[in-house]
């Protein structure tokens, strides 16, 4: 806590219902906020610290935290499932929720719905930006463990039903000092339930998935795995690799990789779309190469990753068990492979292999081959 020390508290209060996630039991506390940490469509984060407030009378200085407080107003039009999806979750690489509680504000009078949950110190968007600012990318042994705990977290997640759908650089929360990552924002989160529609106006732009751009209402988790390659080549690359200037030509944009969508891509999507199909091919060579022209200083197991990964077909997108396996991370079991954080010459000690049984159900007859040596 000591970065704390140097800015004094911008808002101290006294709540007298304060959920405890982990117990359920409901107390008043002390919430001591320091500052604004993240300010999304639907919210604001600020870092504070909370403590009992029977613990004030005693002298005791309990404080716990720091924590990200995430504030979206109780009651809108639109449906945010995040609390009790949070609730439920508990994964080392999903963000955890500690408390929550309802407050109304003094500014509007309104009453807002507080998450209070583990912080981080940065997300993937800013780390991208910090080494593209000095031309180069995120040190490779970094990405690499940063993308198997993605694909882990989402293996979990999927194994549940459960869909994010908003992947994208800055709701991916990292500690680049041990080189951990949690999903964060799971404001747009819903359980897909097969054959009942849902919207598709949904995840950031740059992100979308096809099936999405072209209006598909019974799509699946694999609108994540998308997302997914979209956060790993951004990562290569040092730049959103699909930057669709309006909603429509986001499909040209991905287009020029994948070359035009399949008719039956549209026909399988959404048989009433009646947008442009782009189908005349943008490039002359294959789309193997066209991979190995946008990702020339990409490594080619990178390579062969991101080309199971960016497929139009979601049923032939690779799964997160698949992605799991795939040889890009086999370095990851060897006794070779060292992280190092930024500027120390120690080792970070990892822990990625800490499947819980539930995570070896869901890897099946992939379980062995992932943790074989
Ligand atoms: N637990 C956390 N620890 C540290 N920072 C956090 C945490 N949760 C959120 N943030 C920061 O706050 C930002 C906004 O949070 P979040 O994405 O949950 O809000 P939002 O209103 O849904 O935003 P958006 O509209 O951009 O998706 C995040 O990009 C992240 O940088």
């Amino acid at each position: 806590m000591s970065h704390l020390k140097t800015q004094g508290p911008i808002k101290e209060y006294l709540l007298d219902q304060v959920v405890d996630n982990s117990t359920g039991k409901v107390n008043s506390m002390v919430v001591r906020e320091y500052k604004r940490i993240g300010e999304g469509a639907f919210g604001t984060v600020v870092e504070a610290v909370l403590r009992r407030a029977d613990k004030i009378e005693d002298g005791s200085e309990e404080w716990l935290g720091p924590f990200a407080i995430k504030r979206v107003p109780a009651q809108t039009e639109y449906k945010s499932r995040e609390l009790e999806l949070l609730r439920v979750v508990n994964h080392p690489n999903i963000v955890s929720l500690r408390f929550f509680f309802d407050k109304r504000s003094s500014a509007d009078g309104q009453v807002y719905q507080n998450l209070v949950m583990e912080c981080l110190p940065s997300n993937l968007q800013n780390e991208i930006k910090y080494y593209r600012q000095s031309k180069y990318t995120i040190p490779y042994p970094h990405m690499k463990t940063y993308i198997f705990q993605l694909a882990r977290a989402m293996l979990y997640l999927h194994g549940f039903g459960i869909s994010h759908r908003d992947i994208k650089p800055s709701n991916i929360l990292v500690d680049p000092a041990t080189v951990t990552l949690k999903i964060c924002d799971f404001g747009s989160a819903k359980k897909l339930e097969p054959n009942q529609p849902s919207v598709s106006y949904i995840c950031s732009r740059y992100y979308r998935a096809p099936e999405l751009i072209v209006g598909c209402s019974l799509y699946t988790t694999k609108i994540d795995i998308w997302g997914l390659g979209c956060v790993i080549a951004e990562m290569f690359l040092g730049k959103p690799i699909f930057q669709g200037e309006t909603p429509e030509s986001q499909l040209k944009e991905i287009a020029k990789l994948l070359g035009p969508p399949p008719k039956v891509f549209f026909f399988k999507s959404n048989p009433l779309y009646r947008g442009s199909m782009y189908s005349n091919k943008l490039f002359a060579c294959s789309i193997e190469e066209r991979f190995r022209q946008i990702f020339s200083n990409s490594p080619p197991d990178a390579i062969d990753l991101l080309m199971k990964i960016l497929v139009y077909d979601p049923e032939k997108r690779a799964s997160p068990r698949r992605v799991l396996c795939h040889p890009f991370f086999h370095e990851l079991k060897s006794e070779n492979f060292k992280v190092y954080p930024r500027g120390s010459s120690e080792a970070i000690a990892l822990n990625l292999f800490n499947f819980s049984n539930y995570e070896l159900e869901l890897l099946g007859s992939l379980k062995d081959e992932l943790l074989s040596s």
